[in-house]
């Protein structure tokens, strides 16, 4: 019977930093919804910048302790790490002959990230005669070349060629890894023993972080746990690949170590741990309560509860599309300007896609205006609150310090995503009958739009946690700032009607 959480065992080495070995097997296995358990083969002294030295105890005591498991627990699978030495393979070798749990994989580690070498190479012939007992074998491009025998691959289709071949040598599944591939992509692919084409293939830009440590060790183990579950390589992948990228992502937020850190295995859990106030505190928490008023006054505006409940005239929508459009164009200037300022890839990459995707909702939004237009209505101009909104963000992201920039276009995600939470509410209660904007209601929910509003927060937060205390008061004050321009960009459409005839709008 399938186990509800699947029981794993890991076989592997220490890391007292707890970013690779064990340490990350154990994090990744409850990470992925299993219990993980755990025999060592090696005690090692690193941490993020290297190895200094291994303690191998006794080859017996880990027999003792893989047979202890076995005695007492169904193991549901189970995942090999750092073996080290002949004895150590020739204990798993023998054990594995004897409890083979339904689920093996076995990543054949030989050198950590930080250099230290963890597998003898006089073991080397050793680990490859026992490839043949994994369902799985998850080795970086380094340890499949030795896996090989030969030199390591210069190319991804070389890669893959060589993938094929181990393959077939051991009858086993191989996935093939890009982490150390040096252009930008970081592709994984599972290759079978019959055919030399990949079984499944994956592909994405790599994460711009030094923090990898333990990245393998994560993947096998994270695999092993979701295989029980999933019975299909190919999907347990994509799940532990789209994980794997959020813990490399959310990498940063650690701060451990000074070498090549560990990757956050638990960055999915952050809105549970929110959701019971145990989170850290952070910035952008400070700034969305300071914003709370403002956020009710929009909240209360005649135009939100009558698009939400779609009682909104027409000719009121319209105008707010109108206002909508020509603010995009401004915001995507405002977000091509942070692109340029940006300090990093990473943020260079997301601004700059953030403007590419406001032009592409440009357009989207005009092909909604016709669909709503009676016979192409006029456009109207340029409001006065898009006006002033536009002008406040490209001065805010051209002249002010770039963690102001941040602050400045950050409202226009969250506070949006929130209104359209709420009017999402609104239309909910309003019935099961046809809405008249539930195509508009829909942008607002767009999970793409929901994750790059996450990103743009946790941006804010690490550019808050290195500002300096004045910049951070600043931070405060255009963040509070585009709130409001929020809230008059929300009233405008009625505003603007009834001052119709006067030159002040507020
Ligand atoms: N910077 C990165 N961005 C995205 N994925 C990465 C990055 N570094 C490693 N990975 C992924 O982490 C996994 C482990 O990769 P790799 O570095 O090749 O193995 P190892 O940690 O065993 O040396 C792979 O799925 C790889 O694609
Ligand atoms: C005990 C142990 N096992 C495995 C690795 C490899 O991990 P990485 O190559 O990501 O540093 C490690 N550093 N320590």
């Amino acid at each position: 019977m399938t186990a509800r959480v699947p029981r794993v065992l890991a076989i592997a080495g220490t890391d007292p930093t707890g970013g690779a070995g064990q340490h990350a097997d154990l994090k990744s296995i409850a990470a992925m919804g299993g219990y993980g358990m755990s025999a060592v083969t090696a005690v090692v002294v690193q941490n993020t910048v290297g190895v200094r030295s291994i303690h191998v105890p006794p080859v017996e005591f880990l027999s003792a302790q893989l047979d202890a498991v076995a005695e007492d627990v169904e193991i549901d699978a189970v995942k090999i790490g750092m073996l080290g030495s002949v004895p150590v393979i020739e204990a798993v070798a023998r054990w594995l002959g004897t409890h083979r749990p339904p689920v093996v994989v076995l990543d054949p580690v030989m050198v950590a990230t930080s250099g230290g070498r963890l597998l003898e190479r006089e073991a080397e012939d050793a680990l490859r005669s026992m490839l043949g007992l994994a369902d799985l074998i998850t080795p970086n491009l380094q340890e499949l070349a030795v896996l090989a025998g030969e030199d390591p691959a210069s190319s991804w289709a070389e890669a893959l060629a060589q993938g094929h071949r181990v393959a077939r040598a051991h009858g086993t599944l191989v996935l093939v890894k890009g982490g150390h591939l040096t252009g930008d992509r970081t592709p994984d692919a599972l290759v079978g023993p019959d055919d030399p084409e990949p079984l499944v293939a994956f592909d994405g830009a790599r994460v711009p972080t030094e923090n990898s440590h333990g990245t393998g060790c994560s993947l096998s183990s994270a695999l092993a746990t979701l295989q029980v579950r999933h019975e299909d390589w190919p999907r347990s992948l994509q799940i532990a690949r789209d994980w794997l990228r959020g813990a490399l992502e959310a990498a940063g937020e650690l701060s451990v170590g000074h070498g090549s850190g560990p990757v956050h295995h638990f960055h999915h859990v952050q809105d549970a741990l929110e959701a019971w106030g145990t989170a850290p505190e952070r910035f952008s928490d400070e700034l969305w309560e300071a914003s709370a008023a403002v956020r009710r006054e929009i909240e209360e505006l005649e135009f939100v509860r009558l698009l939400g409940d779609g009682r909104l005239e027409p000719e009121r929508f319209l105008a707010y599309l109108d206002q909508d459009l020509q603010y995009l164009d401004g915001y995507s200037r405002a977000l091509a300007q942070l692109a340029a300022r940006a300090p990093d890839e990473e943020q260079r990459l997301f601004f700059a896609a953030g403007a590419v995707s406001c032009t592409e909702t440009e357009a989207q939004l005009h092909r909604a205006r016709l669909r709503h237009a009676e016979d192409g209505a006029a456009r109207d101009g340029l409001g006065e609150v898009t006006r002033r909104y536009t002008a406040f963000l490209l001065a805010a992201t051209a002249a002010e310090p770039y963690p102001v920039g941040l602050a400045a276009v950050l409202p226009c995600y969250w506070v949006y995503a929130d209104v359209g939470r709420h009017l999402g509410e609104l239309a909910a209660a309003g019935g099961t009958g046809a809405h008249p904007y539930a195509d508009w209601l829909a942008t607002y929910a767009d999970e793409g739009f929901q994750e790059a509003t996450r990103t743009a927060r946790r941006l804010l937060d690490a550019a808050a946690r290195e500002a300096p205390a004045g910049v951070r008061e600043r931070m405060r004050e255009v963040f509070l700032e585009a709130c409001a321009l929020e809230r008059d960009f929300f009233a405008a459409p009625v505003a603007e009607r009834r001052l119709a005839g006067t030159d002040r709008i507020e």
